[in-house]
């Protein structure tokens, strides 16, 4: 549930900002029209940069997705020698264009110069032809739904309007659940794509084609930033977040150490992939720590909370309400056992099979900044202070 919010918020600010600097483009178009030679010779380019730039990042959904407006704008600005075909298969275009931004909001990124990049273009072929085939040889499937009651009119969109709301209800569907930019961004080209084959938009091709290589730049931009400064396991922004905020830190502010107790009997216990659940969950209740504390996964068990500005009487309740929050909080995890279909369906015999719930505790150590001390030093007196807490017995904060 929260994952499909994330993913409408996401896709919800992409559109909203696509949209915003699209009405920009249309009110300046006067200033942008008398540009356009340029922008359609730098198109091509900005294209060629973005495959370039998104098969570096291994984003190879958004590398496809440029050569394919590549070739559609090679097609039909230049009039190569299939482009009076083209133009005689509207339909075609745009249901094709449809169901690979389907494929590409199913599929997940690979490395674009490998073995995965010579499938997904058999795959992006092979949708073409479908396409092809389907709008080419769907008559006698429009025919039998004709002559049955009730149906007559449904026939009519059969052809091209069902597939067509089918995949963009997939598409969006996609980029709720998926709440990534990369499958938001194929939403908002399918929703452009779509606006531009029902000729809904003002502005000439080459200016928006230019809007939406440079969206992508953007995309990719943001994605690898993410990539480096969040952390994968937890969401937690990660060590390097945490140096970032370092170099912007006033002279006052207090810093505490996490860990989990006894992690490692955690993970004999029950297996590293549970001691993954448990990283998860206790790091989200981290992160809602209140009074302005920012929350990083440190590395390993290991979390830290910076409170910038802040004394450590200041600081100390939040702490202890974290500590006190983890150790009531009743961890509800997947079975370690539940592996096969059986062992799924043998949970009809027996609920409690799948869930098992289970509680651990975390120590703090906290340290305010004292005069001229770095952060390195500062973060070396929280982690003397963990100790204390890990000697004091654990499940305490110390400082
Ligand atoms: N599942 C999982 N375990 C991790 C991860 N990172 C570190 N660990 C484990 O965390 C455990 C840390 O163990 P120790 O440093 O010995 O400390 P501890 O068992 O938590 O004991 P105390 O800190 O003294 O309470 C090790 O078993 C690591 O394998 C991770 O990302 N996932």
């Amino acid at each position: 549930m929260l994952q499909k919010i994330i993913g409408l918020k996401t896709l919800f600010f992409s559109l909203v900002t696509f949209a915003l600097v699209y009405f920009f483009m249309v009110k300046s178009q006067v200033f942008w029209l008398k540009q356009i030679v340029i922008v359609e010779q730098l198109l091509v380019v900005f294209l060629a940069v973005v495959i370039v730039f998104a098969s570096y990042f291994n984003r190879s959904r958004l590398a496809y997705l440029s050569l394919l407006w590549l070739l559609y704008y090679g097609s039909i600005s230049f009039s190569p020698p299939w482009s009076t075909w083209l133009a005689q298969q509207g339909d075609w275009l745009t249901l094709f264009g449809c169901c690979a931004l389907l494929l590409f909001s199913l599929m997940k990124d690979r490395g674009v110069i490998s073995v995965h990049g010579l499938y997904r273009l058999v795959a992006i072929s092979v949708v073409a032809v479908i396409v092809f085939v389907w709008l080419t040889m769907s008559e006698p499937i429009i025919l039998f739904v004709k002559a049955l009651p009730n149906l007559a009119e449904f026939s009519q969109v059969i052809r091209l309007e069902l597939p067509l709301a089918l995949s963009s209800v997939v598409i969006v569907w996609r980029a709720m659940i998926k709440a990534d930019l990369v499958t938001s961004a194929l939403a908002v080209s399918l929703l452009f794509w779509l606006c531009h084959q029902y000729q809904l938009i003002e502005l000439p091709i080459s200016l928006t084609l230019t809007l939406l290589s440079l969206y992508y730049v953007l995309v990719i931009a943001i994605d690898a930033y993410f990539l480096a400064y969040r952390d994968d396991l937890t969401g937690l922004p990660s060590r390097r977040a945490l140096n970032q905020l370092a170099l912007s830190l006033g002279r006052k502010y207090t810093l505490a150490m996490l860990d989990i107790d006894h992690f490692k009997k955690f993970n004999d216990t029950y297996g590293h992939d549970i001691g993954d659940q448990v990283l998860k969950l206790v790091a989200k209740k981290i992160g809602s720590v209140k009074g302005g504390g920012k929350a990083f996964r440190y590395g390993g068990e290991e979390f830290t909370i910076v409170f910038p500005g802040k004394s450590i009487d200041q600081a100390l309740p939040e702490l202890v309400a974290v500590c006190q929050a983890i150790e009531a909080y009743k961890i509800v995890i997947r079975h370690p056992q539940r592996k096969t279909k059986q062992e799924r369906n043998a949970k009809n015999a027996g609920k409690n099979n799948e869930f098992k719930t289970v509680n651990v505790t975390i120590s703090i150590g906290a340290a305010v900044r004292e005069n001229k001390q770095s952060f390195a030093q500062a973060l070396k007196c929280a982690d003397q202070a963990l100790y204390k807490a890990k000697n004091k017995g654990r499940n305490n904060v110390s400082y």
